[in-house]
Order: structure tokens, then C-alpha cells, then sequence
């Protein structure tokens, strides 16, 4: 169903998917924006894209890309006929202006929805988007998370240098952040010009910055795959193109 004024009840939340793919990808060191890479014949960046505008509760896909890289992906667009991407946008200078410029771009009211996606983890699953969704009926944040199957620690300087291991931390209420991440717009903005008011600001993810910002507002957490990787060096293509072999998304 659309989104809209519905003849059965309330109006149904829009729902916009934002694929940010503002980094250069340093650690990759391929010389170009890694989402631009071929993973299974098709950039990086198309499998993202793909994933949600396939998604039927995604009703719009904005995409936020280096800003040389624009035309390129506007490319991929009108090349592979994604018809619910309705703009491709310059990001910004780090993931938090990146995030900023996809919420600044979106017009909905404050009960609609916006997920917020790394374009370099292309094996994101259709049912994660729906789950994420489906979250935001009663939460307006929610994270998708994998427990951790290692330990972990935290380390510290070692004698003869390097790190020594400091502590075991109890992993069992420790999870990994990954995306989709999904607001209710209003909340989302509030959280956004409360960090960009602060001076310290440092955010990892997008649900810290509400975790911080509205310490009053509850993230949820849902669970995410492990096949849901984030390309991020070398070597990551390979392992991603065997999960994609295997089916994983
Ligand atoms: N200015 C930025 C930086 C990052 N991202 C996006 O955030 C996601 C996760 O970031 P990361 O893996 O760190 O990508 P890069 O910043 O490209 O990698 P690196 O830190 O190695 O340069 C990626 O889809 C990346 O394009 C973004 O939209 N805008
Ligand atoms: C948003 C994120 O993917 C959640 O795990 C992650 O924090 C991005 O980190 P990066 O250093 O920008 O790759």
C-alpha cells in the first residue's frame, strides 16, 4: 500500500531509504571510492540500491554519493531502471555530514520514516529492511545488531609495548552495530541539530547520536546477520562475493 491517507485508518508513514556512500574508502586503498568496486559483476553500491528498492515497505531511495562520483551513480540508476531512487545528492565530509545531508534532503512530517544504509554492505537482507520497518511501529530508533562470537576485550599499553589485555568484557549484553538503522524523522532531526549544536560531537553510528542527544528516546536493537559485512578492506569483495554465492542476503 502506499503511503498516504488510507479509506481503512490512520496514514500510513512514508517510508525513504537513504544509501549514504560519501566515503572515499581509505582503508581499501583501491584508488577509488570502494562502492564503486564490481562485487558479482555489478558496482558495490548497485547491490544496496537494489536491496531497497526492492523492499516493498520502501516507498522512496535517496542516495548520497562523493560528489565527483554523482554522476556515475546517476548512471547506475537510469541504467539499471531503480525508479524509486528519486535523487543522488553530493555527500558530505565525514558519515555524520553524510547522514546530516540525507535527513536535511527528506520533506516528510515527523512521523514518517527514514532508514539510513552504508552502501558498502551490500549483502543487507530483505527481511532486515522489513524487520526495521516493522520496528518503527513501536520505536523511533532501532539498530540492526549480531552478537559478538569472540571474546572481548579491552587492552591497554603492554610492558615491552604494544597492547596487553586489560580486561575481559562480559560479551553477553555486547552486540555489533550494523545497517539499515531506522528513525522516525522527527526524532532523528531533533537528535541531529542537538549534535550539531556540540562542539565534542564524535558518532560512530546514527543510533549513538540519539542515544546521546535524546537520552529519554529507546533504540531498539533488532537482529541483524552475520552476512550483512561491511566492505571495508581489502580482501572484503572476496569474502563478500562467497556469501553471495552461498545465497546469504
Ligand atoms: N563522508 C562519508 C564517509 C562515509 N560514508 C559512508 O559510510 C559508510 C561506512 O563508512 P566506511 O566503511 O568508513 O567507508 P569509507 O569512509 O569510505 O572508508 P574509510 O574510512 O576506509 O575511508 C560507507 O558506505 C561510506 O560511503 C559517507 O556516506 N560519507
Ligand atoms: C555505521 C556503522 O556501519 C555501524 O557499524 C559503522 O559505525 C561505520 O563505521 P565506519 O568507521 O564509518 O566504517
Amino acid at each position: 500500500m502506499p503511503a498516504g491517507p488510507s479509506p481503512d485508518g490512520p496514514r500510513r508513514p512514508r517510508v525513504t531509504a537513504a544509501v549514504l556512500a560519501g566515503g572515499v574508502g581509505a582503508r581499501m586503498g583501491a584508488g577509488r571510492p570502494k562502492q564503486l568496486m564490481p562485487l558479482a559483476g555489478r558496482p558495490v553500491i548497485e547491490h544496496s540500491i537494489a536491496a531497497f528498492c526492492a523492499a516493498p515497505e520502501v516507498d522512496d531511495v535517496i542516495v548520497l554519493m562523493v560528489g565527483d562520483h554523482v554522476p556515475e551513480v546517476e548512471k547506475i540508476v537510469s541504467d539499471g531502471g531503480y525508479a524509486k531512487v528519486t535523487r543522488v545528492l553530493p555527500g558530505g565530509a565525514d558519515r555524520t555530514a553524510t547522514s546530516w545531508a540525507a535527513i536535511s534532503a527528506v520533506a516528510g512530517g515527523d512521523d514518517d520514516l527514514l532508514l539510513l544504509h552504508d552502501a558498502v554492505r551490500p549483502l543487507v537482507a530483505p527481511a532486515t529492511i522489513g524487520a526495521c520497518v516493522a520496528a518503527l511501529g513501536t520505536a523511533g530508533a532501532v539498530g540492526v545488531a549480531v552478537p559478538s562470537n569472540d571474546t572481548v576485550v579491552r587492552v591497554a599499553p603492554g610492558a615491552a609495548g604494544g597492547d596487553s589485555v586489560a580486561e575481559v568484557v562480559d560479551r553477553s549484553s555486547l552486540r555489533r552495530m550494523q545497517t539499515p538503522q531506522g528513525f522516525r524523522l522527527g526524532v532523528v532531526r531533533r537528535a541531529y541539530e542537538l549534535a550539531l549544536a556540540d562542539p565534542g560531537l564524535a558518532a560512530t553510528d546514527d543510533c549513538g547520536v540519539v542515544l546521546r542527544y535524546l537520552p529519554g528516546e529507546e533504540v531498539r536493537v533488532i537482529a541483524g546477520t552475520e552476512a550483512n559485512i561491511k566492505v571495508t578492506h581489502p580482501g572484503d569483495i572476496e569474502v563478500a562475493e562467497a556469501l553471495l554465492r552461498r545465497g546469504s542476503a
